[in-house]
Parts: C-alpha cells; sequence; structure tokens
C-alpha cells in the first residue's frame, strides 16, 4: 500500500525537546474528533508495549547506548508502531497522528550524534518502506527558549548541553531542505494557540482535512 492507496493520513510532528509537540498534538487530535474524524495518537519513542520498554531503556539515565546502538534502538521502535498500530491504522482510514518519527532519527543521530544523516536514512528507507508521513509539522524554536519551558524531572537527554541541542536544530533545517514538500516549519516560540492556527492552516494547505 503505497501513498495513493491509502485511505488514511499520517501526520507527525517534530522538533526539540520543549518545543511544544505534545501540546500541540493533543490540541490537534482534540480538534480533528470535533470535526467528526477517525484519530489515532501516538508517539515515539514508545506507541507500543515493546516500544515503552525500549523508551524506558533509551531515557534511562544510567543508560548510555552508543550512537549505533541508540539508532538502531529507535529503528526498532519504528519498525514496530508502524506494523502493530500506525499500518492498520491508516488501512481502516484513520488519522494518525505521531508525536516524533524519522525526522527525530535523521536529526538527533544522523546530525546532532554525528552518525550521519544519509546512514540514518538508508536505515530508515528499510524500516518505513512506503509509508512515510503525508505531512510534517516541525516546530522551529531556539533550543535555550524551549529548555527553559521544561521543568521537573530530568532524563538523560534532556540534561545534555544546549550546545548539542542548537546542533539538533541545525539537523532538522537540513532534514527540512531534503524534503521541502513534506516537511513545514512552523515558529514555535509563539503561544499556543498562534502555533495551532499555523498547524491547521499547514493541513488545511495539505489537503489533510478534507
Ligand atoms: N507555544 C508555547 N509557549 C509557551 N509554552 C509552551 C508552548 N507550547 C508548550 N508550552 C509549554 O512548554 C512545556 C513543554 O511542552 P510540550 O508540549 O511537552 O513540548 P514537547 O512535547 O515538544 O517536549 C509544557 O510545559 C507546555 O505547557
Ligand atoms: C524518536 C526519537 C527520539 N529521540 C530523542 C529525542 C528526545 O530527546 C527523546 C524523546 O523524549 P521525549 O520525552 O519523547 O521528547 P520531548 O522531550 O520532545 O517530549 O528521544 C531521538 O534521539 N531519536 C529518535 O528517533
Amino acid at each position: 500500500m503505497g501513498r495513493s492507496a491509502r485511505k488514511g493520513k499520517f501526520i507527525t510532528i517534530e522538533g526539540p525537546d520543549g518545543a511544544g509537540k505534545t501540546t500541540q498534538a493533543e490540541k490537534l487530535v482534540e480538534y480533528l474528533k470535533s470535526k467528526g474524524k477517525r484519530v489515532i495518537a501516538t508517539r515515539e519513542p514508545g506507541g507500543t508495549a515493546l516500544g515503552e520498554q525500549l523508551r524506558k531503556i533509551l531515557l534511562d539515565p544510567e543508560g548510555s547506548p552508543v550512537s549505533s546502538a541508540e539508532a538502531l534502538i529507535y529503528a526498532a521502535c519504528r519498525a514496530q508502531l508502524l506494523e502493530k498500530m500506525v499500518i492498520p491504522a491508516l488501512k481502516e482510514g484513520f488519522i494518525v497522528v505521531c508525536d516524533r518519527f524519522v525526522d527525530s532519527s535523521l536529526a538527533y543521530q544522523g546530525y546532532a550524534r554525528g552518525i550521519g544523516i544519509n546512514r540514518i536514512l538508508q536505515l530508515n528507507k528499510w524500516v518505513i518502506g512506503p509509508y512515510w508521513p503525508d505531512v510534517t509539522i516541525l516546530l522551529d524554536i531556539d533550543p535555550a527558549e524551549s529548555l527553559k519551558r521544561l521543568t521537573g524531572g530530568k532524563d538523560r537527554l534532556e540534561s545534555e548541553a544546549l550546545e548539542f541541542h542548537q546542533k539538533v536544530r541545525e539537523g532538522y533545517m537540513k532534514v527540512r531542505e531534503m524534503f521541502p514538500e513534506r516537511i513545514k516549519v512552523i515558529d514555535a516560540s509563539l503561544p499556543v494557540k498562534e502555533v495551532f492556527e499555523r498547524l491547521v492552516a499547514e493541513l488545511e494547505k495539505a489537503g489533510i482535512l478534507e
């Protein structure tokens, strides 16, 4: 089932930690439901029983998989999520909203961790096959600002230096240049309501809300 044969739509939301992905994903799900759409919300890493186990390993401050192992674990989460949840939902005609997906691997492992965007892309092409998102919303914000939003417990990734998060942002911009049709950038420093209005406008333009 390629993109044209899909009955549903696949929307992913990306951006650095604290950009507002979870906030916007929740608002989008509510909005779509209020329009009578059938929606499934999920997230990466996680979203399946195996994915949630792997998430614990990945975000454990004590654990430290080497970069290539980390990339493979994220890819394993993705394979499981696609097969168990995303593909069946798309076949049934659901809109799937996923908080993070392949572009996180391209920006974090590919660019910020230095494995190379193209190497991570190769791995993920094999995992994803024809099930690339129809549209991806990239919430762009200076990490100095987004990290300030995060309070409470710090996991291993969130306590990384600001420099790392600046690289993640650069990585996302490079990935955006590679997929200009699919990835829509929104200024995530704006208030929640304005970010959401722009998000809906982008989805309308992309024909997702018809
Ligand atoms: N546009 C915004 N402006 C200010 N604060 C925001 C905005 N969007 C989200 N927040 C707040 O920032 C924090 C992180 O938001 P969250 O949606 O969890 O981000 P992410 O999922 O990208 O890490 C939360 O406390 C949330 O209420
Ligand atoms: C999906 C994915 C996430 N990650 C990282 C990004 C985040 O720091 C972390 C997920 O943590 P999470 O708490 O979901 O993110 P956020 O802080 O944005 O709400 O995993 C990768 O490095 N590669 C990936 O492929």
